[in-house]
């Protein structure tokens, strides 16, 4: 099998001290491999959150250690970089700036030219099938086209791990099957790695592994 992209070792979360402490991770293995599409379940309070917060960078290990391409990820290097992405159940778009515009904020953060800014952004619109919608703003645009703009941020900047939590938790059924399918094609078109955190069976059946996290720890089931 190829080399993992990413690999948490060890991986445990502390919240607080003393008597107060909760112990939300505890000693997290997880290797991610190209084109994978693994899905991350646990009951509300697990740590899922916790662990996609630590894996893509914006949340350090209490102990053990997380390596993108076998180097470490700190100091939310590796989200700057473009090479981790995540996508949000609450789409986190950004409600004064189009389609277009959300989708360009990661290239401007990493000052990409303006002439491969516009280039990229049609690219990663079509891709979601919202080349028409590029003007609109989010409030104008539908709950699944909305998450599909959050892809389509997610994807421009090229990562080699798409990071989700609960992608599919405010869009209805249907719509949430179509985000999935978009997610999954995508992965799998562009050999990116995904972990997806989901309470949704529908998501779970289409994945190639699923692992869920118990007692702060992670049980592979296939
Ligand atoms: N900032 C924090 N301070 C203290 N405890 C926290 C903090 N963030 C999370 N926790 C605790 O860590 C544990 C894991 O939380 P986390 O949000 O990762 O779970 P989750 O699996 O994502 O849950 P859900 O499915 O409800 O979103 C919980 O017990 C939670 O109360």
């Amino acid at each position: 099998m190829s080399e993992p992209v990413l690999r948490a070792i060890g991986v445990r979360r502390v919240y607080g001290d003393g008597t107060a402490a909760v112990t939300a991770l505890d000693g997290v293995d997880l290797d991610l491999h190209p084109g994978e599409f693994v899905v991350l379940r646990g009951r509300s309070g697990a740590g899922k959150s916790t662990l996609l917060a630590i894996l893509s960078g914006l949340d350090a290990p209490t102990a053990g250690r997380v390596e993108l391409n076998g180097r470490p990820v700190a100091d939310a290097d590796a989200v700057r970089r473009g090479r981790v992405a995540s996508v949000f159940q609450s789409f986190a778009l950004i409600p004064v700036l189009s389609a277009s515009e959300n989708v360009e904020v990661p290239l401007r953060v990493r000052r990409v030219r303006p002439d491969e800014r516009r280039r990229r952004v049609a690219e990663a619109l079509a891709a979601v099938g919202l080349a028409g919608h590029a003007l609109q703003r989010p409030a104008e645009l539908s709950g699944g086209q909305q998450q599909r703009v959050g892809i389509a941020r997610a994807i421009v900047g090229r990562p080699s791990v798409l990071l989700a939590d609960e992608p599919t938790g405010q869009l209805d059924s249907e719509t949430g099957r179509s985000v999935v399918d978009l997610l999954v094609r995508l992965v799998h078109e562009r050999s990116m790695s995904a972990l997806v955190a989901t309470h949704d069976p529908s998501v779970a059946e289409r994945a190639d592994r699923v692992v869920e996290i118990r007692d702060g720890r992670l049980v592979h089931h296939r």
